[in-house]
């Protein structure tokens, strides 16, 4: 899978980089070829510059002999054209088996539709290059450092994602713009597109019908046939239209609605999160936020004291900065790259992919490099927590890719049955989440129930409990990695356990703690 983790997309860009270098070869070779079929041309076309002359002279009679003879056939039937060509194919296979494939091409336009929804940005803006939250007078969310549009036939592809899956809502809105699109560079052609003005008018009508807007359909079709007269089964459309619309069968239109996955119930305050990182503490708390720098007693934080920013009371959540060096999560990073898979969520008893969770995640042991170890003591001198196995869990470094998100969800387990219990060290207690990157736009970490978002901070930590005093869940933590909308995040999670903790941090019985 190529889309899920930037650290793939990144490599497919090499893989275009040698397809490229192929290509040039080809058009240089054929450039060549091309030029000596020009001077064949104009040579001989001199020679019918003068037709009596050529024949008079004998030595041009034999040439003209030999020529027809010889020359000609030899020019015609070349085999260079079929070399060329078998050469660029031949690389094209080399590099076959490294490229995106088709569910590649679906979860990237998957992608794009869940930044234009959560976002809420603007289709037409969107394939013109520009981030800009739709029909508001909001600044864009992200302003790339150079603009790039997106073709027809791209448009297109998108809009066919949706249209597949009978979501007809984002289909309307992708093939607006690929009609539009197509109808400005109508009698133009590109040979690497795969769909015409014609796909796209007959993809758009019939989503409009099934949306319930027979007059766009039909004047959709018509247009449709303005193209392609021939076409036997739009013309039956248009006749089931017209007759729709004249007999007054045609239900009104209602508003299109964006389908809802069933899983997420909180969705707009969800994706106000993202769209607004941040958000107010309820009065009582602002008493009690506070920055500080924390010894813990322990010996490792003496000469550098950790930087703690309390960012909440309820549920607790701190953040610390400057948690780990650049270098530090440049060799994290580096060490987790050859191994990251799909990231899994759990599922009853088994691990699954998701839709609601698109990344790529590997787990590192305190034991794959010293960088992970010194990390790992001062997650414990930071927490005053017991670390040692089976207290925690490795350390699990997630890179997002193309809009990656984690949906809401929440870290501990919240049946008895979860995979997280095979450790028999109890339910996660508590979770440290370090930024390992920062990102251009998009990707802050939500907390939906408590209703404020921490915006990606490079080599802060984020600290929270998951569970309560007594044991129980803490339904408060319900938490999220918003879709990351420009740049590439990476997040290290540390888990720590229950057991190991009894004296570190005691239980009470009172389940307001
Ligand atoms: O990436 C984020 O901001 C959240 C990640 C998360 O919640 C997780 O990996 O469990
Ligand atoms: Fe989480």
């Amino acid at each position: 899978e190529t889309y899920t983790a930037m650290l793939s997309v990144r490599r497919a860009l090499g893989s275009e980089g040698r397809l490229l270098r192929r290509l040039r070869a080809y058009l240089r070779e054929e450039s060549a070829r091309l030029r000596r079929l020009a001077r064949f041309y104009e040579k001989v076309q001199a020679l019918h510059q003068d037709p009596k002359a050529s024949v008079d002279n004998p030595l041009l009679a034999f040439s003209l002999i030999k020529r027809l003879h010889s020359d000609w056939p030899n020019v015609i039937y070349s085999d260079e054209a079929t070399e060329n060509t078998q050469a660029l194919h031949a690389g094209f296979k080399e590099v076959e088996q490294e490229l995106p494939g088709a569910e590649d091409l679906d979860g990237a336009a998957r992608a794009l539709m869940r930044l234009q929804d959560v976002y809420a940005l603007s289709v037409k803006g969107m394939a013109n290059g520009v981030f800009q939250p739709a029909g508001a007078s909001r600044p864009p969310l992200y302003s790339p450092g150079r603009r790039v549009s997106l073709s027809a036939d791209d448009c297109f592809h998108v809009g066919k994602v949706a249209y597949d899956t009978g979501d007809y809502y984002h289909s309307i809105a992708w093939l607006e713009e690929a009609v539009s699109l197509f109808r400005l560079s109508y009698g133009s052609w590109n040979p690497e597109d795969r769909s015409s003005l014609e796909d796209a008018l007959d993809h758009l009508a019939f989503s409009y019908f099934m949306a319930g807007n027979i007059s766009h359909a039909l004047s959709l079709s018509k247009e449709f046939l303005h193209y392609d007269p021939s076409n036997r089964r739009v013309a039956r459309n248009v006749a089931k239209y017209e007759k729709l619309l004249e007999t007054g069968m045609a239900a009104s239109a209602g508003p299109l609605r964006r389908p809802n996955g069933t899983r997420l119930q909180s969705r707009d305050a969800y994706e106000e999160l993202c769209q607004r990182p941040g958000g107010q503490p309820s009065p009582e708390q602002i008493p009690r936020l506070s920055c500080s720098y924390e010894t813990n007693g322990s010996p490792y934080l003496l000469l550098q004291p950790a930087k703690k920013e309390v960012v909440r009371i309820r549920p607790y959540v701190a953040l610390y900065h400057d948690f780990i060096s650049d270098a530090e999560a440049e060799t994290i990073k580096g060490l987790a790259g050859p191994w990251l898979q799909r990231s899994v969520v759990a599922s009853g008893e088994k691990q699954q992919k998701a839709e609601y969770r698109i990344s790529k995640s590997a787990w590192l042991k305190d034991t794959a490099d010293p960088v992970v170890r010194v990390l790992e003591l001062r997650i414990a001198a930071v927490t005053g927590l017991d670390l040692r196995p089976p207290y925690a869990e490795y350390l699990q470094v997630v890179n997002y890719g193309l809009g990656g998100h984690y949906e809401p969800h929440f870290d501990h387990a919240t049946s008895r049955k979860s995979p997280l219990y095979r450790m028999k060290s109890g339910n996660r207690i508590a979770t440290v989440m370090i930024y390992l990157s920062a990102v251009e736009a998009g990707g802050s970490t939500a907390f939906i129930h408590a209703n404020f978002s921490v915006p990606v901070v490079k080599n802060a930590a984020l600290f929270w409990w998951n569970l309560r005093r007594n044991g129980d869940g803490d339904g408060d933590t319900l938490h999220a990695g918003c879709p990351v909308l420009a740049g590439d995040k990476w997040v290290a999670n540390k888990w720590i356990h229950e057991h190991g903790q009894e004296f570190r941090r005691p239980c009470s019985t009172d389940p307001r703690d």
